[in-house]
């Protein structure tokens, strides 16, 4: 087993160069929000993976990790130890194990005041940076500042941008705002691709999330992600499976592919296992890549190398064995 994939050598890693607003196609999407949740009710557990191929999918869900620091303490000194576990996620012994070679996570991902540090602990690897700009969490901050934040983030060294959509478009329904905006974020981005935060969580019905998706897809974004983490509530299967079915309707009318990043509150790799399953179903294997697919997750890469650990070598359910047996 072996993963040496290259994201900076990838040409398939293609830009979604997005198409006019169609506002007749966007007010037609839907949600059958009861479908949608009977439908998830049956993926938790159910989804489960041959054993043989357990440790196949935990890697595969390493290579799509953007591993995150998002927090107000983060250091130089954080974002150097995070970078070193983005070039070496699980234990060598481990890897050994496994006869895999080369397992890094998809990206790190940090403030921008953070670039530099990821940038440099990132060096030689082609492990991207990708910057939180826009206001993020919020994206309250005037127009013009949030499209310099981007800029100077694109300066600074990162490789993708996360941006925040402003909610109150969605809320009111005003999508040419929202086309706009995010058009001006992609403008602003350059060579640097560039994924849109949707914070579901703050949007309302699923029909909404459906439209945001669509219309963000329409102004050119590379990625659709669920959260910024801040929410309260992140990812879900829900919203996930929205978000899925909108990008495979903008595949089947513009032949343009759009990546998907669930983020905040990923922290099981039981729970990662799921959405692998779910994408496989609803978009094929080709998503299942990390040039089209992404954890956005600060802990999920813990609870992994944790039960990679427990197959391998059994040691973590022998350390967990009641002492009374
Ligand atoms: O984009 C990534 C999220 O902020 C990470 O959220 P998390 O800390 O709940 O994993």
């Amino acid at each position: 087993m072996t993963s040496t994939y290259d994201l900076a050598a990838d040409a398939s890693f293609a830009r979604n160069p997005g198409v006019p607003l169609d506002v007749e196609w966007v007010g037609a999407a839907r949600a059958n929000t009861p479908a949608i949740e009977r439908r998830c009710a049956t993926l938790p557990g159910r989804r489960s993976v041959k054993k043989d191929y357990q440790a196949a999918w935990l890697c595969r869900a390493i290579s799509c990790i953007d591993l995150t620091t998002l927090s107000g303490d983060d250091t130089a000194g954080r974002v150097a130890r995070l970078t070193a576990k983005a070039r070496q996620p699980v234990r060598a012994d481990i890897l050994e194990a496994l006869g895999m070679t080369g397992l890094t996570v998809g990206a790190v991902c940090v403030y921008h005041d953070m670039i530099a540090p990821a940038v440099q602990g990132l060096k030689g690897t082609a492990i991207p940076v990708a910057a939180v700009s826009t206001g993020f969490p919020a994206g309250l901050s005037p127009l013009h500042l949030r499209i310099a934040e981007i800029e100077e983030s694109v300066k600074a060294g990162a490789h993708e941008i996360d941006i925040v959509i402003s909610r109150r478009h969605v809320l009111t329904g005003n999508w040419q705002a929202l086309y706009d905006e995010m058009r001006a974020f992609r403008d602003a981005c350059g060579h640097a691709h560039v994924k849109a935060i949707l914070a579901t969580g703050e949007l309302g019905p699923l029909s909404n999330v459906a439209k945001a998706s669509l219309v963000c897809m329409m102004a050119g974004a590379d990625f659709i992600k669920t959260s910024t983490g801040k929410e309260p509530v992140n990812a879900t299967l829900p919203v996930t499976l929205v978000m899925l079915r909108a990008i495979r309707d903008y595949y089947a009318k513009t032949g343009h592919v759009v990546g998907y990043k669930p983020a905040g509150g990923i922290s099981k790799a039981k729970d990662a296992i799921n959405y692998l399953a779910l994408i496989k179903e609803e978009l094929g294997d080709r998503w299942l890549r990390p040039d089209l697919f992404r954890f956005g997750a600060s802990s999920l890469l813990g609870d992994i190398e944790r039960q990679l650990d427990h197959r391998i070598t059994g040691a973590y359910s022998a350390a967990h064995r009641h002492p009374m047996g």
